[in-house]
């Protein structure tokens, strides 16, 4: 019997395949069967577009729709954060360093160190 896999290693492998899907669409994809294809073909502004009406829906199902709603628009800005990111040739690596160096450092105290 496989053991079912954890919330944060299903995130994982849907990123992975995501991530993959993207990329293949970045190479070879066609902007008229392709939201992703059309998007990239666009370039960063409307990937940049994209994320910031997506993230506006987010702040506003967190502050007043229902858990499924949330999850939905979190979906929606994940796909296009990493579309935004493809479309800027900003690899995940580069991300999960910046999420790496900030462990340990409590978010209070690194703003009060820029301000100083
Ligand atoms: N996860 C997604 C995903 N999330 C959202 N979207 C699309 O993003 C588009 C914009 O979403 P909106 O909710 O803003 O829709 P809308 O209001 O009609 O958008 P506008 O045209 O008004 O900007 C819609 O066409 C959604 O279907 C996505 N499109 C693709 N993916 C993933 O990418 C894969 C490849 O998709 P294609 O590139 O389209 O083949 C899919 O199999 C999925 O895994």
């Amino acid at each position: 019997m496989t053991t079912p896999l954890g919330p944060l290693a299903r995130l994982a492998a849907a990123l992975e395949h995501l991530s993959g899907t993207i990329d293949a669409r970045a190479l070879e994809g066609d902007a008229g069967t392709s939201w992703t294809a059309r998007l990239l073909a666009k370039g960063p502004d409307a990937a940049a577009g994209k994320i910031a009406e997506e993230g506006n829906e987010l702040a506003e199902a967190v502050i007043r729709e229902s858990d499924d709603n949330v999850a939905s628009e979190a979906a929606d800005v994940i796909y296009h954060l990493m579309v935004g990111l493809r479309a800027r040739g900003v690899p995940l690596d580069a991300v999960a360093a910046k999420l790496e160096a900030r462990q340990g450092t409590s978010g209070l105290a690194e703003k009060a160190a820029r301000k100083e």
